[in-house]
């Protein structure tokens, strides 16, 4: 049985819809990511989840168990708020402890061993005795975090735990937290609008856009297998390159046309396209290089074609052509997706049956 189970939620405030409809199910010990950009809806879902929101329609359900008239401090969750919130005049310890105490009822010295035990396994046992201001920011967050925990409840709800740290530590901490919680077996809800931590973190991600759920998969599915235009132009760095086909069925790559009962768009990935002359039965595409992008890596070169496309590619550093010069980049017929324009969903690859694919002479 899922732990958590959202069935068609809407909430609106006023005018403003920012659920629209959400189904999401979430098993025992999972850690899902909740991603999206700024006002699609992620933080409205959490207050949701945590009973701080009603939802207009829909339940919530937890381990079964419909929570519409479970009040938000009744219900079997604990919130690590993106800043801390932390009781600035307590010690950490004591800020782990107040929920154990007031919350669950156990006794003082339960509870303190419980929290001793928890800062033991998650390395901050030092920083006991400290008072939030006297702790960095990710040591702040690593005491936010061992406090939801110690209530071991049912789900952990956390809400953008990252944000506001610098880069290095981010990185850091966002494999920490992760290994925390799996370690403790939490179940976990994570919002984020940064996909690498929602791809570093999470088992299952669920893009959310304008208060839809547009896909939920692991981070492989959703790289791989982007099921709308939204996804496809969201995930990945630089993002899918989307080429609309035009309305006499031509495909903006050279030699190929595209037949179609509806308009549609292709997606390529940078990675597969490359630069040079294409290998046999490869699409391609000629432009002027408008951008060279170095990642210490490789080099991101931002093309800009006949037609008015611009599309990225990845080439070696060795090989990085100069801007203004004109080059060829391919790709294999089998890194292409198609998308239909109207109503933004993957249609699947070349072999779509709506598709006939013509090669030029
Ligand atoms: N209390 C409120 N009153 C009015 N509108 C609200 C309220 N809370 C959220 N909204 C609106 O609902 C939409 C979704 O907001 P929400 O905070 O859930 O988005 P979000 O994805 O978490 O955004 P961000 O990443 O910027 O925090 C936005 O348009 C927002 O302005």
């Amino acid at each position: 049985m899922p732990v958590v189970e959202l069935n068609g939620i809407r909430k609106s405030f006023g005018a403003v819809r920012a659920l629209d409809g959400v189904d999401l199910s979430i098993g025992d010990g999972e850690h899902v990511g909740v991603l999206g950009p700024s006002g699609s809806g992620k933080s409205t879902l959490l207050r949701v989840v945590a009973g701080l929101e009603t939802a207009d329609e829909g339940d919530v359900r937890f381990a079964g168990e419909p929570q519409g008239d479970t009040p938000a401090h009744h219900r079997d969750c604990a919130i690590v708020f993106q800043h801390f919130a932390l009781y600035p005049h307590m010690t950490a310890l004591a800020n782990i402890t107040t929920g154990l105490r007031y919350g669950l009822g156990l006794p003082k010295r339960a509870a303190e061993a419980r929290a001793r035990d928890l800062a033991t396994v998650m390395q901050v046992e030092h920083l006991l005795d400290r008072k939030p201001r006297q702790m960095s920011g990710g040591q702040r967050q690593r005491i936010a975090l061992a406090r939801a925990l110690a209530r071991q409840s049912g789900v952990v709800l956390l809400d953008e735990p990252l944000s506001g740290l610098d880069a290095q530590l981010h990185s850091v901490l966002r494999l920490e937290i992760a290994a925390m919680l799996r370690a403790a077996g939490a179940t976990a809800i994570n919002v984020t609008h940064d996909q690498l931590d929602a791809m570093a973190m999470a088992d299952r991600i669920a893009v959310i856009n304008q208060g839809r759920i547009d896909q939920v998969g692991t981070p492989d599915d959703l790289y791989d297998r982007p099921a709308t235009l939204f996804v496809a132009g969201f995930i990945g760095s630089p993002p899918m390159n989307l080429l609309p086909v035009d309305a006499s069925g031509n495909a903006s790559f050279e030699d190929v046309w595209i037949k179609s009962s509806q308009p549609v768009t292709l997606g390529v990935r940078a990675e597969r396209l490359t630069l040079g002359e294409p290998a046999d039965g490869a699409w391609r595409l000629t432009g002027s290089v408008a951008l060279v992008e170095p990642t210490g890596l490789d080099r991101i070169v931002q093309l800009r074609t006949e037609r008015g496309d611009s599309l990225a590619f990845r080439c070696p550093v060795h090989r990085s052509p100069a801007i203004g010069s004109q080059v060829t980049v391919s790709a294999p017929p089998d890194a292409i997706h198609v998308y239909s324009q109207t109503t933004g969903q993957r249609l699947g690859g070349l072999d779509h049956a709506d598709l006939a694919v013509v090669h030029r002479a």
